[in-house]
């Protein structure tokens, strides 16, 4: 049977909608924090992503076109959106997480914000940023785009600035990557998310 999530409650946990621009720092946050928000009881989703089974430093699951458009048909994502020339799926599972009161964190699209919240009025929206110089240069230096890839996602970045949502909470990693991952417990903590220590 086909599902349309937005026919369906998004249960009683809190979605951690976590955006920012490519290169600001997402997977990276995610990954150095896995381990801290495990043991807190935090789900992670794991993205499905049209892009190659060699691109590096991505911990999501690689499929072909064809692949995601079939997952699609069977209603296997909660959300989906294209971007970057690519397709993003998260799996239905992070309905169950939810549904059972678990917190769960995605890595999703700015673009997809609006449609995010309408289907999950209560989740909390966390924007990693990063100064403009350092953008590029860490851009360039994870390697996985091209120059002209790397262009379009600067150029996508300084489009959806400007459509910056007032109620994103700001999450700086333009220092050290410890910094960034204390200021994200901080903000679960201080948004109720997680218990305060
Ligand atoms: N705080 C940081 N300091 C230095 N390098 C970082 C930091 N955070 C991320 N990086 C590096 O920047 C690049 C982009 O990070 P990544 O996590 O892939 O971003 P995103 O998932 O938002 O596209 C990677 O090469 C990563 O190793
Ligand atoms: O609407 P936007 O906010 O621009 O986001 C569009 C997509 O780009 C980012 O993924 P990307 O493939 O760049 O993954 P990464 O940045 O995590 O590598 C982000 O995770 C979204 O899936």
């Amino acid at each position: 049977m086909q599902h349309d999530a937005s026919d369906r409650q998004s249960g009683t946990g809190r979605l951690i909608y976590l955006v920012g621009p490519s290169g600001s720092g997402k997977d990276s946050l995610i990954d150095a924090s896995r381990e801290r928000l495990a043991a807190a009881g935090v789900e992670i989703a794991r993205r499905v992503i049209t892009r190659s089974a060699e691109a590096k430093g991505e911990a999501a699951h690689g499929v072909t076109s064809e692949q995601f458009e079939a997952l699609r048909e069977q209603g296997a994502f909660a959300m989906h959106w294209r971007a970057n020339g690519l397709d993003y799926g998260i799996p239905l599972q992070v309905d169950r997480w939810l549904a059972e009161g678990r917190a769960v964190l995605v890595n999703g699209s700015r673009a997809y914000l609006a449609e995010a919240r309408r289907r999950y009025p209560n989740l909390l929206a966390v924007l990693v940023e990063v100064r403009h110089e350092v953008l590029r240069e860490r851009l360039v230096a994870r390697g996985r785009e091209s120059a002209e890839e790397v262009e379009q996602r600067l150029a996508r970045n300084a489009r959806l600035q400007a459509l910056a949502d007032p109620s994103l909470h700001v999450l700086d990693n333009s220092t050290t990557l410890e910094t960034a991952v204390e200021g994200l417990f901080v903000l679960l903590r201080d948004e109720g998310v997680l218990p305060q220590v």
